[in-house]
Protein backbone atom coordinates (compact mmCIF):
# COMPACT_ATOMS: atom_id res chain seq x y z
CA UNK A 1 0.00 0.00 0.00
CA UNK A 2 0.90 3.37 -0.51
CA UNK A 3 2.26 5.62 1.97
CA UNK A 4 -0.12 8.05 3.39
CA UNK A 5 2.28 11.47 2.43
CA UNK A 6 2.84 9.70 -1.20
CA UNK A 7 -1.44 10.95 -1.96
CA UNK A 8 -1.39 14.37 -0.61
CA UNK A 9 -2.24 17.08 -2.57
CA UNK A 10 -5.55 16.41 -4.31
CA UNK A 11 -7.17 18.51 -6.92
CA UNK A 12 -11.31 18.67 -6.41
CA UNK A 13 -13.94 20.69 -7.81
CA UNK A 14 -13.52 23.14 -5.40
CA UNK A 15 -9.82 24.02 -5.04
CA UNK A 16 -6.75 22.12 -3.98
CA UNK A 17 -6.77 20.14 -1.17
CA UNK A 18 -3.73 19.31 0.61
CA UNK A 19 -2.95 17.13 3.84
CA UNK A 20 -1.50 19.59 6.64
CA UNK A 21 1.98 18.21 7.42
CA UNK A 22 2.36 20.55 10.44
CA UNK A 23 0.89 18.31 12.77
CA UNK A 24 0.78 15.09 11.25
CA UNK A 25 0.70 12.47 11.86
CA UNK A 26 -1.38 12.87 15.30
CA UNK A 27 -4.29 14.91 12.70
CA UNK A 28 -5.15 14.12 10.16
CA UNK A 29 -6.71 17.81 8.85
CA UNK A 30 -7.51 18.55 4.77
CA UNK A 31 -6.67 22.34 4.32
CA UNK A 32 -8.49 23.40 0.95
CA UNK A 33 -7.69 26.43 -0.58
CA UNK A 34 -9.79 27.66 -3.60
CA UNK A 35 -7.76 30.31 -5.51
CA UNK A 36 -3.89 29.93 -6.29
CA UNK A 37 -2.95 32.47 -3.60
CA UNK A 38 -3.99 30.50 -1.32
CA UNK A 39 -2.52 27.49 -2.78
CA UNK A 40 0.70 29.92 -2.55
CA UNK A 41 -0.28 30.95 1.03
CA UNK A 42 -0.08 27.18 2.40
CA UNK A 43 2.93 26.49 0.63
CA UNK A 44 4.81 29.87 2.73
CA UNK A 45 3.00 28.71 5.96
CA UNK A 46 4.41 24.88 5.47
CA UNK A 47 1.11 23.19 4.93
CA UNK A 48 2.53 21.00 3.06
CA UNK A 49 6.52 20.81 2.96
CA UNK A 50 9.46 18.61 0.86
CA UNK A 51 7.94 17.40 -2.67
CA UNK A 52 4.47 18.40 -1.43
CA UNK A 53 5.12 21.95 -2.63
CA UNK A 54 6.18 20.61 -5.98
CA UNK A 55 2.31 18.87 -6.23
CA UNK A 56 0.55 21.99 -4.59
CA UNK A 57 2.29 24.10 -7.15
CA UNK A 58 1.05 21.97 -9.98
CA UNK A 59 -2.46 21.87 -9.08
CA UNK A 60 -2.08 25.31 -8.18
CA UNK A 61 -1.43 26.50 -11.28
CA UNK A 62 -5.26 24.66 -12.88
CA UNK A 63 -6.88 26.79 -10.16
CA UNK A 64 -4.73 29.88 -11.54
CA UNK A 65 -5.81 28.91 -15.33
CA UNK A 66 -9.62 28.65 -13.96
CA UNK A 67 -8.95 31.98 -12.77
CA UNK A 68 -7.96 33.33 -15.93
CA UNK A 69 -11.25 32.02 -17.91
CA UNK A 70 -12.39 34.40 -20.48
CA UNK A 71 -9.84 36.17 -20.41
CA UNK A 72 -8.12 37.08 -24.02
CA UNK A 73 -5.04 34.41 -24.63
CA UNK A 74 -2.28 36.60 -24.34
CA UNK A 75 -3.82 38.10 -20.79
CA UNK A 76 -4.51 34.52 -19.50
CA UNK A 77 -1.37 33.34 -20.15
CA UNK A 78 0.28 36.86 -18.05
CA UNK A 79 -1.49 36.09 -15.23
CA UNK A 80 -0.61 32.07 -15.18
CA UNK A 81 2.54 33.26 -15.32
CA UNK A 82 2.69 35.96 -12.55
CA UNK A 83 0.61 32.85 -10.47
CA UNK A 84 3.79 31.08 -11.31
CA UNK A 85 6.36 34.04 -9.81
CA UNK A 86 4.05 33.93 -6.99
CA UNK A 87 4.25 30.53 -6.36
CA UNK A 88 8.18 29.92 -7.33
CA UNK A 89 8.57 33.36 -4.35
CA UNK A 90 7.26 31.00 -1.91
CA UNK A 91 9.96 29.19 -0.96
CA UNK A 92 12.98 30.44 -2.39
CA UNK A 93 15.30 26.92 -2.21
CA UNK A 94 13.07 24.75 -3.84
CA UNK A 95 13.66 24.59 -7.04
CA UNK A 96 10.99 21.87 -7.72
CA UNK A 97 8.36 24.99 -8.02
CA UNK A 98 9.82 26.16 -10.79
CA UNK A 99 9.81 22.97 -12.55
CA UNK A 100 5.79 22.79 -11.27
CA UNK A 101 4.89 25.98 -13.02
CA UNK A 102 6.84 25.42 -16.22
CA UNK A 103 5.47 21.72 -16.44
CA UNK A 104 1.75 23.77 -17.02
CA UNK A 105 2.92 26.51 -18.83
CA UNK A 106 4.05 23.92 -21.18
CA UNK A 107 0.48 22.13 -21.21
CA UNK A 108 -0.55 25.75 -21.45
CA UNK A 109 1.11 26.73 -24.24
CA UNK A 110 0.50 23.12 -26.36
CA UNK A 111 -3.25 23.45 -25.98
CA UNK A 112 -6.17 25.65 -27.63
CA UNK A 113 -7.58 25.25 -24.59
CA UNK A 114 -6.36 27.13 -21.55
CA UNK A 115 -7.59 24.89 -18.77
CA UNK A 116 -7.32 21.68 -20.61
CA UNK A 117 -3.43 22.62 -21.27
CA UNK A 118 -3.02 23.34 -17.98
CA UNK A 119 -4.46 20.21 -16.57
CA UNK A 120 -2.87 18.03 -19.08
CA UNK A 121 0.52 19.96 -18.22
CA UNK A 122 0.23 19.14 -14.22
CA UNK A 123 -0.84 15.60 -15.05
CA UNK A 124 2.39 15.03 -16.91
CA UNK A 125 4.27 17.03 -14.45
CA UNK A 126 2.65 14.35 -11.66
CA UNK A 127 3.75 11.30 -14.09
CA UNK A 128 7.34 12.71 -14.15
CA UNK A 129 8.02 13.24 -11.05
CA UNK A 130 6.69 10.24 -9.86
CA UNK A 131 8.81 8.08 -12.64
CA UNK A 132 11.93 10.50 -11.57
CA UNK A 133 11.52 9.42 -7.92
CA UNK A 134 11.02 5.91 -8.79
CA UNK A 135 14.07 5.95 -11.02
CA UNK A 136 16.26 7.94 -8.34
CA UNK A 137 14.96 5.57 -5.87
CA UNK A 138 16.33 1.91 -7.51
CA UNK A 139 19.66 4.16 -7.82
CA UNK A 140 20.22 5.09 -4.71
CA UNK A 141 18.97 1.50 -3.16
CA UNK A 142 21.42 0.23 -5.20
CA UNK A 143 24.34 1.64 -3.62
CA UNK A 144 22.58 0.75 0.13
CA UNK A 145 24.25 -2.15 1.86
CA UNK A 146 21.99 -5.44 2.10
CA UNK A 147 21.64 -5.60 5.76
CA UNK A 148 22.79 -2.25 7.54
CA UNK A 149 22.24 1.25 9.31
CA UNK A 150 20.71 4.45 7.17
CA UNK A 151 21.06 8.13 9.06
CA UNK A 152 18.41 10.39 7.32
CA UNK A 153 17.91 13.97 8.15
CA UNK A 154 14.01 15.96 7.65
CA UNK A 155 11.51 14.10 5.24
CA UNK A 156 13.12 13.00 1.95
CA UNK A 157 9.38 12.07 0.61
CA UNK A 158 8.81 10.09 -2.58
CA UNK A 159 12.80 10.45 -2.90
CA UNK A 160 13.31 8.12 0.26
CA UNK A 161 9.77 6.13 -0.48
CA UNK A 162 11.05 4.90 -3.39
CA UNK A 163 14.07 3.87 -2.14
CA UNK A 164 12.72 2.03 0.23
CA UNK A 165 10.49 0.30 -2.10
CA UNK A 166 13.41 -0.53 -3.99
CA UNK A 167 15.50 -1.54 -0.97
CA UNK A 168 12.93 -3.80 0.15
CA UNK A 169 12.05 -5.45 -3.50
CA UNK A 170 16.25 -6.03 -3.51
CA UNK A 171 15.05 -8.49 -0.25
CA UNK A 172 17.29 -5.28 1.25
CA UNK A 173 17.48 -5.23 5.78
CA UNK A 174 17.79 -1.66 6.53
CA UNK A 175 17.09 -0.06 9.49
CA UNK A 176 16.58 3.69 9.69
CA UNK A 177 18.03 6.42 11.99
CA UNK A 178 16.03 9.70 11.93
CA UNK A 179 17.03 13.03 13.47
CA UNK A 180 13.88 15.06 14.87
CA UNK A 181 14.50 17.88 12.60
CA UNK A 182 13.46 21.21 14.48
CA UNK A 183 11.40 23.18 14.45
CA UNK A 184 9.25 21.25 12.38
CA UNK A 185 10.09 18.34 13.48
CA UNK A 186 9.62 16.65 9.66
CA UNK A 187 12.08 13.51 10.98
CA UNK A 188 10.15 13.00 14.34
CA UNK A 189 6.47 12.64 12.60
CA UNK A 190 6.86 12.34 8.61
CA UNK A 191 10.04 10.70 8.19
CA UNK A 192 9.37 8.34 11.58
CA UNK A 193 5.53 7.63 10.26
CA UNK A 194 5.97 6.98 7.04
CA UNK A 195 8.99 4.16 7.40
CA UNK A 196 6.48 2.80 10.46
CA UNK A 197 4.21 2.29 7.54
CA UNK A 198 6.31 0.83 5.25
CA UNK A 199 7.53 -1.44 7.76
CA UNK A 200 10.97 -0.41 8.49
CA UNK A 201 12.82 -0.54 11.69
CA UNK A 202 13.10 3.11 12.62
CA UNK A 203 15.02 5.26 15.73
CA UNK A 204 14.57 8.78 16.24
CA UNK A 205 17.15 10.75 17.80
CA UNK A 206 17.54 14.29 18.86
CA UNK A 207 19.08 16.53 16.20
CA UNK A 208 22.42 16.79 18.07
CA UNK A 209 22.95 13.13 18.15
CA UNK A 210 24.22 12.40 14.86
CA UNK A 211 27.67 12.61 15.08
CA UNK A 212 28.04 10.45 18.18
CA UNK A 213 25.86 7.40 16.61
CA UNK A 214 28.22 7.66 13.59
CA UNK A 215 31.47 7.69 15.81
CA UNK A 216 29.91 4.82 17.77
CA UNK A 217 29.92 3.07 14.37
CA UNK A 218 25.89 2.65 14.70
CA UNK A 219 25.02 4.02 10.74
CA UNK A 220 27.08 2.42 7.51
CA UNK A 221 25.50 5.55 5.29
CA UNK A 222 24.24 8.87 5.82
CA UNK A 223 21.05 9.84 3.08
CA UNK A 224 19.18 12.93 3.01
CA UNK A 225 17.49 14.57 -0.19
CA UNK A 226 18.45 17.85 -1.79
CA UNK A 227 16.35 20.99 -2.50
CA UNK A 228 18.94 21.89 -5.28
CA UNK A 229 22.75 20.41 -6.12
CA UNK A 230 24.74 23.09 -7.90
CA UNK A 231 27.09 21.91 -10.94
CA UNK A 232 29.72 21.60 -8.91
CA UNK A 233 28.92 19.55 -5.98
CA UNK A 234 26.98 21.58 -2.97
CA UNK A 235 24.15 20.07 -1.51
CA UNK A 236 21.57 22.42 -0.35
CA UNK A 237 18.99 21.33 2.01
CA UNK A 238 17.48 21.00 5.38
CA UNK A 239 19.77 22.72 7.50
CA UNK A 240 21.46 20.73 10.39
CA UNK A 241 22.83 18.49 6.73
CA UNK A 242 25.94 20.56 6.83
CA UNK A 243 26.78 18.99 10.21
CA UNK A 244 25.59 15.64 9.75
CA UNK A 245 27.94 15.21 6.50
CA UNK A 246 31.22 17.15 8.33
CA UNK A 247 30.54 14.31 10.78
CA UNK A 248 30.32 11.69 8.38
CA UNK A 249 33.46 12.39 6.51
CA UNK A 250 35.43 12.64 10.46
CA UNK A 251 34.18 8.89 10.77
CA UNK A 252 34.37 7.36 7.17
CA UNK A 253 30.49 7.38 6.80
CA UNK A 254 29.76 7.45 3.20
CA UNK A 255 27.04 10.74 2.38
CA UNK A 256 24.61 10.17 0.10
CA UNK A 257 22.58 12.83 -1.35
CA UNK A 258 19.37 11.91 -3.33
CA UNK A 259 18.15 15.04 -6.10
CA UNK A 260 16.52 14.15 -9.55
CA UNK A 261 18.84 16.02 -11.49
CA UNK A 262 21.76 18.89 -10.29
CA UNK A 263 20.89 22.05 -11.22
CA UNK A 264 21.68 24.24 -14.48
CA UNK A 265 20.79 27.04 -13.67
CA UNK A 266 23.00 27.22 -10.15
CA UNK A 267 26.50 26.71 -11.26
CA UNK A 268 27.61 27.11 -7.89
CA UNK A 269 26.26 27.81 -4.08
CA UNK A 270 26.46 31.38 -4.53
CA UNK A 271 23.57 31.02 -7.56
CA UNK A 272 21.29 29.44 -4.86
CA UNK A 273 18.86 31.54 -2.27
CA UNK A 274 18.75 30.54 1.16
CA UNK A 275 15.17 30.69 2.42
CA UNK A 276 15.53 32.20 6.07
CA UNK A 277 12.27 31.44 8.04
CA UNK A 278 11.34 34.03 10.78
CA UNK A 279 13.10 33.57 13.80
CA UNK A 280 10.10 33.32 15.75
CA UNK A 281 9.71 29.79 14.37
CA UNK A 282 12.75 28.63 16.41
CA UNK A 283 11.20 29.76 19.70
CA UNK A 284 8.03 26.95 18.73
CA UNK A 285 7.37 23.52 18.33
CA UNK A 286 3.78 22.25 17.56
CA UNK A 287 2.38 25.59 18.22
CA UNK A 288 3.78 25.54 21.23
CA UNK A 289 6.76 27.86 23.01
CA UNK A 290 9.70 25.96 23.28
CA UNK A 291 12.28 28.57 24.47
CA UNK A 292 12.31 31.38 27.17
CA UNK A 293 10.87 34.89 26.44
CA UNK A 294 14.34 36.33 26.83
CA UNK A 295 15.86 34.80 23.35
CA UNK A 296 15.48 35.50 19.57
CA UNK A 297 15.52 33.06 17.27
CA UNK A 298 17.12 32.84 13.83
CA UNK A 299 16.14 30.00 11.49
CA UNK A 300 18.25 29.86 7.93
CA UNK A 301 16.17 26.81 6.68
CA UNK A 302 18.78 25.47 4.68
CA UNK A 303 22.55 25.00 4.76
CA UNK A 304 25.11 24.18 1.90
CA UNK A 305 27.31 21.04 2.02
CA UNK A 306 30.46 21.67 0.25
CA UNK A 307 31.54 18.92 -2.38
CA UNK A 308 34.87 17.54 -0.19
CA UNK A 309 31.78 16.14 2.04
CA UNK A 310 29.64 14.56 0.09
CA UNK A 311 30.53 11.15 -1.35
CA UNK A 312 27.45 10.14 -4.07
CA UNK A 313 24.73 12.19 -5.51
CA UNK A 314 22.25 10.13 -6.76
CA UNK A 315 19.99 11.32 -9.24
CA UNK A 316 17.47 9.98 -11.83
CA UNK A 317 19.72 8.84 -14.43
CA UNK A 318 22.17 7.16 -11.73
CA UNK A 319 25.07 8.04 -9.34
CA UNK A 320 27.69 10.78 -9.77
CA UNK A 321 30.75 11.98 -8.12
CA UNK A 322 30.41 15.51 -7.19
CA UNK A 323 32.82 16.63 -9.32
CA UNK A 324 31.38 14.38 -12.38
CA UNK A 325 27.86 16.32 -12.52
CA UNK A 326 28.23 18.02 -15.93
CA UNK A 327 28.03 13.93 -17.02
CA UNK A 328 24.25 14.41 -16.50
CA UNK A 329 24.01 16.17 -18.71
CA UNK A 330 26.11 14.61 -21.37
CA UNK A 331 23.13 12.80 -22.60
CA UNK A 332 19.92 14.29 -24.01
CA UNK A 333 18.81 17.13 -22.36
CA UNK A 334 15.45 16.27 -20.50
CA UNK A 335 15.52 18.39 -17.37
C1 LIG B 1 12.26 15.87 -2.07
S1 LIG B 1 13.09 17.35 -1.78
C2 LIG B 1 13.51 17.08 -0.11
C3 LIG B 1 13.90 18.25 0.64
O1 LIG B 1 13.01 19.29 0.40
C4 LIG B 1 13.99 17.89 2.10
O2 LIG B 1 15.19 17.23 2.33
C5 LIG B 1 13.87 19.10 2.90
O3 LIG B 1 14.85 19.74 3.19
C6 LIG B 1 12.50 19.49 3.23
O4 LIG B 1 12.43 20.79 3.70
P1 LIG B 1 11.03 21.46 4.06
O5 LIG B 1 11.43 22.77 4.62
O6 LIG B 1 10.35 20.57 5.07
O7 LIG B 1 10.23 21.56 2.78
Amino acid sequence: MEPVLARSVRLEPDGVHVLDRRNFPFERVWVRCATVAEVAAAIEDMVTQSSGPYFAALWGMVLAAREARGLPRAEARASLERAGELLVSTRRTNNALRKAVAAVLAGVDASDDLEAGALAGAHAGDRRYRDRSRRLGEATAALLPDDGAVLTHCWADLYLTETVKAAQARGKRLRFVCTETRPYLQGARLTAETLGEMGVDTTLITDGTGAAVMSAGEVDVLLTAADRVTMDGHVVNKVGTLGLAVAAHAFDVPFLAMVQAPDRLAPTARDVPIEHRPGEEVLHTLGRRTASDRARGRYPAFDVTPPRFVTTVVTDRGAYAPHELADYYAEDVHD
